[in-house]
Parts: structure tokens; sequence; C-alpha cells
């Protein structure tokens, strides 16, 4: 957070302590073979509409990008971390964070498993 805040210019605390009390939610994700691939949806495309999600994924790979009118894989890198920019983020930085817009796609030969940490913001900060 303090480096998102030193990124857009602000008081580098000062989302840290918007987020102090945040209630977060964490979850695994599991997107077994599927033997028509292309028929199926692992996640539907969507941005996340928390602040910021931290996403670990297997090798197995299955998360894209849109990004330039395409989309794009995310390659596994052994113990790389995904950061995502959630809606709230993009709003509370009036738009110069962007959210992403992403899915996860299933394939036939390896199921896929990711972890997923979506940092939320408390109720009452709104
Ligand atoms: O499993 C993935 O790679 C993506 C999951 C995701 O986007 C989500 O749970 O919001
Ligand atoms: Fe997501």
């Amino acid at each position: 957070m303090e480096l998102l805040a030193i990124g857009l210019g602000v008081d580098r605390m000062l989302y840290r302590e918007f987020f102090e009390d945040a209630v977060s939610i964490m979850r695994t994700n599991l997107y077994p073979t599927c033997q028509e691939p292309n028929l199926s949806l692992g996640t539907g495309s969507h941005c996340d509409p928390n602040a910021l999600t931290i996403l670990h994924q297997d090798l197995v790979g299955g998360l894209d990008l849109f990004v330039g009118n395409k989309w794009h894989k995310v390659r596994p890198i052994p113990g790389a971390l995904v950061i995502n920019i959630g809606d709230v983020f993009a709003a509370l930085s009036n738009g110069i964070y962007r959210s992403c817009l992403h899915r996860a796609v299933v394939n036939s030969h390896k199921e896929r498993r990711s972890l997923v940490f979506f940092m939320c913001q408390e109720l009452t900060s709104w």
C-alpha cells in the first residue's frame, strides 16, 4: 500500500491507514480439467470489485489479462505473486491506477489451483 501511495505522490501512510481495519477474504480456486475447454468458463472475465488482489497460481497456467484489446496469458513464475488493482483502488486513485479485466480458463490435460487474497475495505470507511 505504501508503494502505491508513493507512486501517486500522496502521503505514504495514507492507504495503509485507510485499510488498517480492512476485512479481507482469502479463497482457493480449483479448476478441474475439461474435455471441451473452449465451451467452459473458469471464471468469466471480470475486474475484481475489491481494493487490491494478491494471487498465487500454480505452474499450470490459465490466468489471462485483457490489455490492448486482446487477451494475454500470465505465465506462471515459481514463487511469484500477481497483484491486481481492484475497482475500489481505481476509484481511490481517481482512475490513475486502473482495475484490470482478467479471467481464468481451464484446459483438457491438467487441473489448476490458485490462492487468492482479496484485500477489501472496512464497510464504515465509505
Ligand atoms: O484463479 C485465477 O487465476 C483468477 C481468479 C480470480 O480472478 C478471482 O478469483 O477473482
Ligand atoms: Fe479476479
